[in-house]
């Protein structure tokens, strides 16, 4: 799995210039009338409002090609497809136009796209990729209807993508620790921001990486996982609410396994234990009920630098 380490500047794409394009209209027909966040429509008129703005201020912003845009649609081709877990995917998808032009595909670790077939979108969030290929890590819902399509996606299969979305925005070394709280596949919104601080050798932030799933086999990334708790500053522990493990061959070499769900007692011990609120991040990404409880708890507990993936 070959992770680019983007720069955590601000990206734009080549029609998003300002002195000779300004932000291209997309057609109608772009829209899917299905409701997405961001709607396409919504991020143009955005874009267009900043490149005013930066137009009148004389600001130019610096410019890069990306293969993919937040106001159009580009094409991509199912590469693989394969099991992650018991209930998740990993989907590869292969930018199917020219790359020239020094083109190629830049994401920040935690933004995410917008996937397309039909009339159907939704978002996900790329935990890998390459110049010119993403790769997905999705759940599969039983009656999901996007997921099921996805996971029965063939080689070659036609999807298209826009984006990145998405505004978190990391510094190098910014703080002390970060804490990552996540459920399912929320997982997929931290783990590319947790590995690319761990495998940078210039940083000396700790990350204590929390993630809950409902049983082990659900769980993905185990290597990965295993992989980042091989460096000194990373600490994983994984918390099961169902199916409580009781067998050391569930265990995880290195990993931290907690039978319970992630309570408020749980993530009130983590947050006493770490001591160092000014200038600890919280990172968080569940579902809507998690991710209140989580702000909440860590607000009680006097943290005030709290980022939440939405
Ligand atoms: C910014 C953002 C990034 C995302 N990134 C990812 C990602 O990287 N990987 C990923 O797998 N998903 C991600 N999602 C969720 C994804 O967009 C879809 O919502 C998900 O794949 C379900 O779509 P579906 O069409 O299969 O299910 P739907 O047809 O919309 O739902 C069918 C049924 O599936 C179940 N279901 C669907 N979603 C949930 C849920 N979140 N929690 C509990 N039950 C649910 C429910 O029973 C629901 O009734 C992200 C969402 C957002 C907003």
């Amino acid at each position: 799995m070959t992770t680019r380490v983007s720069t955590l500047k601000m990206i734009s794409n080549e029609n998003e210039d300002i002195f000779d394009n300004r932000p291209k209209t997309p057609p109608k027909e772009s829209c899917c009338g299905s409701g997405c966040n961001p709607c396409i429509l919504d991020v143009y008129e955005k874009l267009l409002k900043q490149w005013e703005e930066r137009k009148k201020n004389n600001i130019l912003i610096e410019r890069k090609k990306n293969v993919i845009s937040p106001t159009s649609l580009n094409t991509f081709v199912v590469s693989d497809n394969y099991k992650a877990s018991k209930d998740y995917i990993f989907l590869w998808l292969e930018y199917k136009g020219n790359i020239n032009n020094n083109r190629s595909l830049y994401l920040i670790p935690g933004q995410y796209i917008i996937l397309r077939y039909g009339s159907m979108s939704k978002a996900y969030t790329p935990i890998s990729w390459s110049e010119t290929s993403l790769m997905l890590l999705i759940k599969v819902y039983p009656s999901g209807r996007f997921s099921q399509l996805l996971n029965n996606a063939k080689k070659n299969d036609e999807f298209e993508i826009r984006g990145p979305y998405g505004d978190f925005i990391y510094n190098i070394n910014s703080f002390h620790e970060i804490i990552m709280f996540s459920i399912g596949s929320g997982i997929t919104a931290v783990y590319p921001i947790a590995k690319v601080i761990v495998e940078n050798e210039e940083e000396e932030t700790k990350i204590n990486f929390i993630a809950g799933f409902q049983s082990i086999s659900c769980v993905p990334l185990k290597k990965e996982l295993q992989n980042l708790a091989d460096y000194w500053n990373f600490v994983c522990t994984l918390h099961i609410s169902e199916d409580l493990v009781s067998d050391t061959n569930q265990s995880i070499h290195g990993i931290n396994i907690e039978n319970e769900r992630l309570s408020k007692q749980s993530v009130y011990n983590y947050l006493q234990r770490n001591q160092k609120p000014n200038t600890t991040l919280i990172l968080i990404c569940g579902t809507d009920e998690f991710n209140h409880s989580i702000e909440q708890w860590s607000r009680e507990n006097n943290y005030s630098h709290i980022h939440v993936f939405r």
